[in-house]
């Protein structure tokens, strides 16, 4: 089933069969990052302003943080002509079934003509790596940017789902037949939180980081419905510093952007631990630590 709106009889997310926490990230080198068009609004005014040796540097401390946590941290090289390969969460959507032991990835449909050439470049390290590796069927039509916007909520076989942006509502059809699992569709409003992972970030079954003005009514009740923590992030740090844009690899840590001091404390007080990081370059670009890795099993 896809859910876009709230009703009583509505099963929640911890509902849906347990599965074990992804423990891979895959990774893309800012070998070839840049900003040479605009197609989110954070990019606008920015175009050729990207300083290559401090987007490395922040990139190396990236796939530090990962290593310093045990994470088993895959790189696949960023590729010439391709500015915004190094957001690699957008590409694919990683899957793990335990019941047939398959680990795979759906591969996505890019909004953008000028990121459509990226997808190759993971279906042939999927490919090799073992995955099984699916299109959406042809006979549904529209985009979808993977982990952009389809979230698995953390231990459970259930996706959240963004669209509105880059992905649309249709998709979320053929990902629920194809994987089997309910998915939770949010209407997303404003262009600045252009996908699902700039305006939520789920940290583990019960708890979840979002700015709600990204999203409307049903969308916020859905979230509402699944998660019995939802901490509130302010608009400045949601907006300007992609504090939704965090990421806990391990219910534990947060890895996100320096100076969302606000957030930080909520994080603190909810149990979490923050991992400030700086990527300022990245947020140029209009992503941040969420976007710049996919997780798999
Ligand atoms: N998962 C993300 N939010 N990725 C950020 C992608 C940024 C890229 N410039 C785009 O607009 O497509």
């Amino acid at each position: 089933m896809v859910y876009t709106t709230p009703h009583r009889s509505l099963p929640r997310p911890t509902d849906a069969p347990t599965r074990p926490r992804p423990d891979r990230v895959v990774l893309t080198t800012p070998a070839h990052f840049d900003i040479t068009y605009v197609i989110n609004p954070h990019m606008e005014g920015h175009v050729g302003s990207v300083q290559s040796d401090v987007a490395w540097q922040q990139w190396k401390a990236l796939r530090a943080a990962y290593t310093a946590l045990d994470m088993d941290v895959h790189v696949v090289d960023g590729a010439e002509g391709l500015p915004d390969m190094v957001f690699c969460a957008n590409q694919t959507l990683p899957y793990y079934n335990p019941e047939t032991d398959t680990a795979g990835v759906v591969l996505s449909r890019m909004h953008a003509p000028e990121r459509r050439d990226e997808v190759p470049h993971y279906r042939a390290f999927f490919d090799d790596q073992g995955y099984a590796v699916h299109t959406l069927p042809s006979e549904v039509p529209g985009s979808f940017e993977g982990m952009g916007d389809a979230l698995w909520h953390p231990g459970h076989a259930a996706l959240w789902g963004g669209y509105g942006f880059r992905t649309d509502v249709d998709v979320y059809e053929a990902l629920h037949d194809l994987l089997g699992v309910p998915v939770y569709a949010l209407h997303l409003d404003d262009p600045d939180f252009y996908h699902l992972d700039t305006c939520l970030s789920v940290l583990d079954a019960d708890t979840a980081l979002y700015y709600p003005r990204a999203f409307d009514d049903d969308g916020r009740a859905l979230l509402e419905h699944g998660f019995s923590t939802l901490i509130e992030v302010p608009e400045h740090e949601a907006r300007n510093l992609f504090a939704c844009n965090a990421h806990c690899p391990d219910e534990q840590h947060v890895l996100i952007q320096e100076g969302c001091t606000i957030t930080e404390s909520s994080l603190r007080e909810a149990g979490f631990t923050p991992v400030p990081l700086d990527t300022s370059e990245f947020l140029k670009a209009g992503g941040s630590v969420f976007c710049m890795k996919v997780m798999a099993w």
